[in-house]
């Protein structure tokens, strides 16, 4: 057992509560980008949590050409197909929230993509999955990083699991999980972001706040894509936070949390840990969040 104080933010949730004259504009333009061929399901994830977990407009650019059509299971998705230009795609769309990673792939278009990310200025920016593996590869990507987040202080969070960790920091796996406290400080000093170090009792730290533990969460969540909708809940807590008065370390809170917290709400059931599915704990959260707020 990890001996750090818990994570405890879930009080915070009744914040998201609507007024009766909201409206899709009080709740964030959120903008995925990611979902490369053979992983256009990852981005697809993030965006159905992303959506079920409110945020007002869901925008995806999709690197697959064969995946960016309208989506007629989950048509309030808004697909476009990644181009050339990310830069100006980016300021066309005008998001209050971007997140990048999942499925994104390591192309060329996967790397002009995050660059143009990481060049945007001042909203908040959830970076995962492939983006990470690109920063660790990339030393300019890092720098990047590195000045958005002194430039626009804790505007960023990165969502490593243990293999990602261990790319960024030049390390191993086992390394990572040997000294999880140190991996999220070494995490938080080179990145200057606020960390999500994911896996069995997930950290989240940044340099204003030493680390907190979340003590939910279970190993029915060892199921691939479940990460993926972590991201998308993230990204829609913290678009709705900008009008409702959460900052992105509160809304990175919840979110993990929540993820957490659904999925042991569907072990008590029966429902895992066994087969349990990243849409199945999609549904949860959306249940759970609404029963705090
Ligand atoms: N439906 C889809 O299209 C999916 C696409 N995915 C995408 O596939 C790409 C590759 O990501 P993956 O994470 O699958 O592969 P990676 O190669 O990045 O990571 C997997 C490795 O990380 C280590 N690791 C991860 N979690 C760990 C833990 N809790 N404890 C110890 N070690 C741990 C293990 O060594 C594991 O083999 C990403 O872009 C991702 O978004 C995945 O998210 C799965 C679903
Ligand atoms: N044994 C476990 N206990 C608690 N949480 C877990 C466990 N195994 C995995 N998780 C959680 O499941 C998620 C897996 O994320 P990730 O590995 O990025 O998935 P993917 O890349 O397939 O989307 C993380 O939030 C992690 O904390």
């Amino acid at each position: 057992m990890i001996q750090l104080p818990p994570l405890n933010t879930l009080e915070l949730v009744s914040r998201l509560r609507r007024q009766a004259t909201e409206h899709k504009g009080n709740a964030g333009k959120a903008l995925l980008i990611g979902g490369a061929p053979g992983m256009a399901g990852a981005l697809l994830l993030a965006a159905n949590a992303c959506l079920h977990l409110g945020a007002g407009w869901t925008i995806l650019e999709m690197l697959d050409p064969a995946s960016a059509h309208a989506n007629a299971e989950q048509a309030e998705l808004m697909i476009h197909l990644a181009s050339k230009d990310a830069g100006q795609l980016i300021a066309n769309t005008q998001p209050d929230l971007i997140a990048i990673g999942p499925g994104l792939g390591s192309s060329e278009l996967a790397k002009d993509y995050l660059r143009a990310c990481l060049l945007y200025p001042r909203i908040p920016l959830v970076i995962d999955a492939d983006a990470l593996n690109l920063i660790a590869q990339d030393k300019n990507l890092l720098e990047l990083l590195q000045a958005r987040n002194r430039t626009f202080h804790n505007s960023s969070v990165i969502t490593p699991h243990p293999g990602e960790a261990a790319r960024i920091l030049q390390l191993s796996t086992q390394a990572i999980q040997a000294d999880r406290i140190h991996a999220i400080n070494e995490l938080i000093k080179l990145t200057n972001s606020i960390v999500v170090l994911k896996s069995h009792h997930t950290l989240v730290g940044s340099s204003n706040h030493p680390p907190l533990v979340c003590q939910q969460g279970n190993p029915g969540m060892g199921t691939g894509g479940m990460g993926d909708v972590l991201t998308g809940a993230i990204a829609a807590i913290a678009a709705q936070g900008i009008e409702h008065h959460l900052d992105l370390w509160e809304a990175t809170g919840i979110a993990v949390q929540l993820h957490a917290s659904a999925a042991d709400s569907l072990v008590a059931r029966h429902i895992g840990p066994i087969g349990l599915t990243p849409t199945e704990v999609i549904l949860e959260m959306r249940n759970l969040l609404n029963r705090l707020i």
